[in-house]
């Protein structure tokens, strides 16, 4: 067995090794006094099939090996389109599209909804054909340089606003990578930053445009999306939700838990779990799931982004639990999200339970000659789905 750091605290997830998943022994877990429900503890839940509104599956190798974990448990995904080159024109996306159906399970139902990167020279007409054909569901603003692949990004908002303008007129909503890339702001407040200098003008100039706020990280986000109007949604991911910055940080660096925007302070991650679960239909969830071999996050400069595909649900169950909010984790998980992209709710269920035994979520999983650690919440999962995903 391949030794790792040890970000493991109390909880044996088994291995998978040559793709076949190894469980760790059955454990049996003290289920504590969350989840009660008018004096009982509800130990399952039946929810509309979840969606995931953030998802990263890149392609090749690394597409064959993730999307089993994503298609398990979600009915769709919004397909982030920060691949080298990026997807930036429909017929781009058509062919991603393609490639992902080519990598699905058999017998898999899943639908991944399709994006554009936006950059200074997408051209509207593409655009708007690609909305019109319901090829694409979204356009994705990176600023160039905020994040992974994000090179080919937008430096100068002047020369997108005819896409925009154009996707205000059609209804096409634009998912926004909310951060600064100012070096000299603080990596800490570049959302807050990017809030007031970028997205508020960006909206009062198309005033049309529907936004999602992605992987909203600080309580000013959170405000400023329960602020915004109509027009205005923000995904929350689960991790974000687990850790804090001390996590990353304090007692040694993780770079399990490096991801971007950064995690923040532990008040920042209680206003993220409050929104979740307040019953705001502006906030739903969007796992922003994006897998890195372990050869390429443990560097000196290593990449940005945790990969929890294989237990987001279950750990979504158990903020929610944790959070005394059973009851509305289908509004985040399977309803806001469709409500807002104005397209039906999942036909289909999926079944969670709290019966005492550990999930079954691989440590890592193997991509080629290569690892993927999974995202570790560092306690262990109380909830797990039902069905498995096949390998
Ligand atoms: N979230 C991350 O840390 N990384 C994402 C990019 C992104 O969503 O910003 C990735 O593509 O790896
Ligand atoms: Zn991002
Ligand atoms: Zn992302």
């Amino acid at each position: 067995m391949r030794r790792r750091a040890d970000l493991t605290q109390g909880l044996r997830f088994c291995q998978v090794r040559r793709g076949r998943l190894v469980p760790a022994r059955a454990a049996r877990i003290d289920l504590g006094d969350a989840g009660w429900d008018g004096g009982r503890a509800v130990t399952e839940l039946t929810i509309r099939r979840p969606d995931d509104w953030h998802l990263h599956l890149r392609d090749g190798a690394m597409l064959a090996a993730v999307l089993p974990w994503t298609a398990a448990h979600f009915g769709r995904a919004i397909i982030m389109p920060n691949l080298v080159p990026p997807v930036v024109t429909a017929s781009d996306a058509a062919a991603y599209r393609q490639r992902i159906m080519d990598a699905l399970p058999p017998g898999s139902d899943f639908q991944p909804l399709m994006t554009l990167y936006l950059t200074e020279t997408t051209d509207p007409d593409d655009v708007a054909a690609a909305a019109a054909s319901e090829l694409v569901t979204a356009v994705k603003l990176y600023p160039a340089g905020a994040t992974t692949n994000s090179a080919s990004g937008v430096r100068d908002i002047e020369r997108v606003l005819p896409v925009l303008e154009r996707m205000a007129e059609i209804g096409l909503p634009l998912c926004v990578h909310g951060e600064v890339t100012d070096p000299e702001v603080d990596i800490f407040d570049r959302e807050a930053v990017f809030l007031e200098r970028v997205l508020e003008p960006l909206r009062r100039r198309v005033p049309g445009l529907r936004v999602v706020l992605e992987h909203v990280t600080t309580k000013e986000g959170v405000e400023y999306v329960q602020e915004g109007g109509r027009g205005i949604a923000g995904t929350l991911t689960v991790h974000h939700m687990v850790i804090n910055r001390n996590h990353l940080l304090a007692g040694g660096i993780r770079p399990h838990y490096y991801c971007l925007p950064v995690a923040k302070r532990e008040a920042h991650r209680l206003a993220l779990r409050a929104a979740a679960v307040s019953g705001d239909g502006r906030f739903f969830l969007g796992t922003d799931s994006a897998p890195h071999t372990d050869a390429t996050k443990l560097q000196p400069c290593g990449c940005a982004g945790c990969f929890t595909a294989p237990n987001a649900i279950a750990l979504a169950a158990q903020v929610f639990d944790e959070e005394g909010a059973l009851d509305r984790l289908e509004d985040f998980a399977s309803l806001n999200g469709p409500a807002f992209y104005r397209l039906p709710p999942s036909a289909s269920s999926i079944r969670l339970v709290k019966d005492g035994t550990l999930g079954l979520v691989p440590s890592e999983i193997e991509v080629g000659a290569d690892t993927v650690t999974v995202f570790d919440p560092g306690f262990p999962l109380t909830w797990r789905v039902e069905e498995e995903p096949s390998q």
